[in-house]
């Protein structure tokens, strides 16, 4: 469909209305904004878009507009890119799908390398065989962004008195009436009943006398100096007063079992008074960064860099659902790692870095060693080819993420997205597609993943999508799907969402 995207639970749009969609650049813009050419988001494209300051409206956002050869087929990169930090190649090179640089130390893919959906695929059914958290109550703050493991069922009628609707005055029978004194305010106990031909001042929220046949706003009623009151417009019997049970009857079912635990539906909750919610567990991920080479602040200097997936993994991890329990940084210690691995006590223990074939690539031995079974080791998708599942003695899973730092996140959302969402409770996202603006080049055989901005109904690739950058996906909405062979523009592709809008405001949240 060109429909609109419909990014995971909680952000469903109907397809008549196009989304608000957040940008990491410009923050939220209506769709038609953007659309018309907001001149923000043109800034932002232009910022990650060709150093030349095109907006991606080319045929393609790739400098050069090479045509992608055989990954393995020597090459060169046809235009110099404007800074060249990556070490596979220039800013916007298309993952692996683009000629190789001489030198360049990738081979074809791996010959067990499972194809892209069907990793996915694997990685939510690893979570079938996998041991479950049992679900249990947790407290309404911590139960955001769960799934509900029993259904809602309200503690309480609700409203659960009869409750004036406006401030003004109860009344019993038609007017005038004679004012009482006192008023009645919310969290008031009881009050004495009503007399017919009398009128009480209540407050919004507070509990209605019996025999009180009404309530009179403020505005509509006039006293005399004798302490009676006129009504100014008809009174109608019942108005302005919330029956006791009008929203729900103690017993009722709110919500079904496997709700997502939304702001809303902690808000429901509190009000059907409750202080615990049963919820699915989260899964529990452990995340150890490997790598000699990884610095954790300052600047990058002496061959030795910044780690960027050490800030990167625990709140993203989070927002799939997970609970994570630590974030460890073990060097390139063989030793440490194998213990690591092992003793870990995580569902889901992510390793990042070490998944190749280097002399310090201690993810597959480690493997190997642990009597691992591999369920998925390397997947046809540039970038992120070399990333891996595994299911650990004792059912736990690993997935090992490429060191690259894209390729490191198109292995969470390739492998770890699945599996965590599975083990979460959270039903699958239905997927959702774009038509892409601009040509993409694709890789021969591999899927390729892209980061995009979507502009009204419209996926904008864009570039510094390099396996070693995060300058493009860090000012995108989403991942396009690109299939072998690339993509024409006004293409339909599926485009993976990005949990940026949910997870900013919630540093220690959860939702996907
Ligand atoms: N002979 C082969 N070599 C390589 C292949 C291959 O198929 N055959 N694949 C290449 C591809 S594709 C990728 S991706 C990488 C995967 O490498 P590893 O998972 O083993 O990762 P490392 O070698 O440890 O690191 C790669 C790269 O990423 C940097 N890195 C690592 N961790 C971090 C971090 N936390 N933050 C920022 N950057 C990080 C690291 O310094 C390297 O530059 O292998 C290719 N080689
Ligand atoms: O293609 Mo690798 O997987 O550099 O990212």
């Amino acid at each position: 469909m060109t429909g609109h995207p419909a990014p995971g639970p909680g952000r469903r749009t109907p397809d008549t209305a196009p989304p608000r969609r957040f940008s990491a650049q410009t923050g939220y813009a209506p769709a038609g904004a953007v659309d018309d050419g907001d001149p923000e988001v043109d800034e932002a494209l232009a910022l990650v878009n060709e150093a030349s300051g095109k907006t991606g409206s080319g045929p393609d956002p790739i400098p050069g507009g090479r045509t992608p050869e055989p990954a393995g087929q020597a090459g060169r990169a046809a235009q110099p890119a404007p800074s060249t930090p990556g070490t596979h190649g220039g800013p916007a090179r298309p993952g692996h799908g683009g000629p190789a640089q001489p030198g360049h130390k990738e081979k074809h893919h791996h010959p067990r390398a499972t194809p892209w959906p069907e990793a996915r695929a694997r990685a939510a059914q690893a979570a079938r065989r996998a041991p479950r958290r049992d679900a249990g109550p947790v407290p309404l703050d911590e139960a955001l962004g769960r799934i509900l493991a029993t259904p809602l069922t309200a503690l309480t009628d609700l409203p659960s008195f009869d409750t004036s609707a406006m401030d003004g005055w109860a009344v019993a029978g038609p007017g005038p009436w004679d004012v009482r004194e006192e008023a009645i305010l919310a969290g008031h106990a009881r009050p004495r009943p009503l007399a017919d031909g009398e009128a009480v001042r209540i407050a919004t929220g507070a509990r209605v006398p019996q025999e009180a046949t009404a309530v009179l706003r403020s505005e509509h009623g006039i006293t005399d100096d004798k302490g009676g009151l006129h009504p100014q417009r008809e009174v109608v019997h019942g108005q302005d007063i919330r029956p006791r049970g009008q929203e729900c009857r103690s017993g009722d079912q709110l919500l079904p079992a496997g709700s997502l635990v939304t702001p809303a539906v902690l808000g429901l909750a509190a009000a059907a008074g409750y202080d615990e919610l049963v919820a699915v567990a989260r899964p529990r991920a452990e995340v150890l960064i490997l790598g000699d080479e990884l610095l954790t602040e300052g600047l990058p200097q002496e061959g030795l860099i910044r780690d960027a997936l050490g800030p990167m993994l625990p709140p993203w991890l989070r927002s799939l659902g997970a609970e994570v329990i630590a974030v460890r940084r073990l060097g390139d210690d063989a030793q440490a790692v194998l213990k690591a691995v092992k003793e870990s006590p995580a569902d889901l223990v992510v390793t990042t870095g070490g998944t190749a074939s280097g002399p310090v690539d201690h993810v597959h031995p480690t493997l190997k060693r642990l009597g691992a079974e591999l369920l998925v080791d390397g997947v046809q998708v540039r970038p992120g080819h070399p990333m891996l599942l595994a299911r650990l003695p004792g059912g736990r899973h690993l997935v090992g993420l490429p060191g690259n730092p894209l390729a490191a996140v198109s292995g969470l959302l390739t492998l770890a997205e699945p599996l965590l969402r599975k083990l979460s409770g959270h039903p699958a996202v239905e997927p959702y597609h774009a038509p892409t603006r601009d040509e993409i080049h694709g890789h021969p055989y591999d899927t390729r993943l892209v980061p995009v901005v979507l502009r009204g109904d419209e996926a904008v690739p864009l570039h510094y999508n390099g396996p070693a950058m995060l300058r493009g996906i860090a000012a995108s909405d989403g991942l396009a799907v690109v299939p072998p062979g690339g993509a024409k523009p006004g293409q339909e592709l599926e485009i993976l969402d990005l949990p940026w809008a949910l997870s900013a405001p919630l540093p220690g949240g959860c939702f996907t």
